[in-house]
């Protein structure tokens, strides 16, 4: 799809924690990857007209990716009361990062267009002569010359294969599933699993191994008991739609109901925000089970769920593993390309258990948060709906919320790190700091798979980033090693 995951994507703006950037410059021994220097591509991308729109030192407002505040927020008002109870400050998130909550940022133009990476940096110049697009066009090996030069693609078209020879060298950019395919299914990836799959490996590395992802868990729906919340059959009217095409405004404006947005710390991770909290106004009509399944595949969980409580007004809060320590990783299902491959995430795997620790601190946060604070506990009388096949461990001990974290397991589709980036002798390296593939000539990857760490956030942001960042990179000088 032109755009990737960013047309598809819940729009959701987010840069991550300024020390994500620093970690990476350590792993990769490259010091522009520091926030102190990426920090300007960020702005360089934003036409930002949300709430913080005055704060120029963190914000720009001459990039090709437009970013506003939503404007259609039932019932967050409580929330920042809540959370101002439980002493979070209301904050940006896209600055230093401290702990904290915001109205959400999202990619998108007067709520009524999606900005995309396509709408924000290839629409625009689509009468380049130098640029031609093929679209429906499946790329299924990079060929090599004998010194490891990557010398051209080949993709398939409508059932014909097709060769591109290159001048200057291959960019890939699949996404951290297919990119680490591709690179796999061209001899590049670990040599015993490519031999396994009948591929003659040509350069020995870890592609495929590390996959991170932030692992999530819907919390709620708390019922309110009032009109607090996105109640699709009873927002949407004439006049919402005449708000939406005119104004740029109300219920229609709405990302899925996704309002607010927040960083916290537990205890394992002082200083450094590990948990991710979008809240989501979205009220429960006949339909909202099955769109979460349908979203989250999920079965008939949340169908189930919430059967019973039709027409009440509800928010969730999708609580998000930020930093976890668990990984995963994707392998070829065999050498034909149009197979799909391996992905095994490894959800809550890590050895010392941490990462599920860590959710359940979140999710006792957030129950405690909506049903024992006076802006939402009492005002609004936010009540949890409970996870029935949970209740045996009782409800609301760590028992019961690991049982609700796992009942199913989730995740924020943000899955980075297959072709992480790193200093050459690194034993995860794939690709360099300037994202050259290690051991080729004339091969990089730019996307998210080549974050040598999960930023804490969602993933969108930092990838255009990376891209745009790499580009000027070429022109600055490396820095000594860090
Ligand atoms: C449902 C969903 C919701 C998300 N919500 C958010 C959000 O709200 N905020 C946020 O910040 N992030 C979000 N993300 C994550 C974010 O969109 C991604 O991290 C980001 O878009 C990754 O960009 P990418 O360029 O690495 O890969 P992708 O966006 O996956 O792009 C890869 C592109 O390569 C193409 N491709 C792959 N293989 C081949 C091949 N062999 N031949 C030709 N083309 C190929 C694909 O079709 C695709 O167009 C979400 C992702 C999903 C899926």
């Amino acid at each position: 799809m032109l755009g990737g995951s960013s047309a598809t994507n819940f729009m959701i703006y987010m840069r991550g924690n300024p020390k994500d950037f620093d970690r990476w410059a350590n792993i990769s021994g490259d010091s522009r990857w520091r926030y102190s220097n990426v920090k300007k591509y960020f702005k360089k991308m934003e036409n930002y007209h949300g709430i913080y729109k005055n704060d120029t030192k963190w914000h720009g407002k001459n990039g090709p990716l437009t970013v506003e505040s939503v404007n259609f927020a039932p019932g967050l008002k409580e929330v920042f009361e809540a959370v101002n109870e439980w002493g979070y400050k209301i904050l940006d998130l896209n600055t230093e990062q401290e702990e904290g909550f915001s109205t959400l940022d999202a990619t998108q133009n007067r709520g009524r267009r999606r900005a995309s990476s396509y709408s924000a940096y290839i629409e625009p110049i689509l009468g380049r002569p130098n640029m031609r697009i093929l679209r429906y066009s499946h790329v299924t090996k990079i060929h090599f010359d004998s010194e490891l030069k990557a010398r051209g693609v080949y993709f398939a078209r409508n059932g014909t294969t097709f060769y591109v020879p290159v001048k200057k060298e291959v960019i890939v950019s699949g996404g951290t599933i297919n990119s680490a395919q591709l690179l796999m299914l061209s001899g590049i990836g670990p040599s015993k699993h490519l031999k396994s799959v009948g591929i003659q490996p040509l350069v020995d590395l870890p592609v495929g191994r590390n996959l991170a992802d932030h692992s999530m868990t819907v919390v709620g729906p708390f019922i309110l008991n009032r009109a607090a919340s996105l109640m699709l059959p009873r927002d949407v009217s004439l006049k919402s739609l005449v708000d939406f095409q005119v104004y740029g405004q109300g219920p229609l404006t709405s990302p899925m109901g996704l309002m607010g947005i927040g960083v916290t710390s537990t205890s394992s991770s002082p200083g450094w925000p590990n948990l991710l909290h979008v809240i989501d106004s979205m009220g429960i009509f006949d339909g909202f089970g099955p769109i979460i399944d349908g979203m989250f595949g999920s079965g008939s969980h949340y169908t189930n769920l919430v059967q019973n409580f039709s027409g009440l007004d509800a928010h969730s809060v999708l609580l998000t593993l930020g930093k976890p320590k668990s990984r995963g990783f994707i392998e070829l299902r065999d050498s034909n390309p149009f197979s799909k491959p391996i992905i095994d995430p490894q959800y809550y795997s890590d050895e010392k258990n941490q990462d599920m620790l860590d959710m359940i601190e979140g999710y006792e946060l957030i129950v405690n948060l909506y049903e024992k604070s006076k802006a939402l506990g009492r005002k609004l009388g936010a009540r949890l709906i409970e996870v029935q096949s949970c209740a045996k461990y009782g409800v609301k001990t760590r028992a019961y919320y690991e049982c609700a974290i796992r009942t199913p397991i989730l995740h924020l589709f943000h899955p980075v790190e297959t072709c992480h980036m790193g200093k050459i002798g690194d034993p995860n390296a794939v690709v360099d700091s300037q994202l050259r593939v290690i051991g080729t000539k004339g091969l990089r990857v730019i996307d998210a798979s080549v974050m040598p760490e999960i930023t804490n956030a969602n993933t969108n942001a930092p990838t255009i980033m990376i891209a745009g960042s790499r580009l000027r990179f070429n022109k600055t000088k490396l820095q000594p090693q860090l």
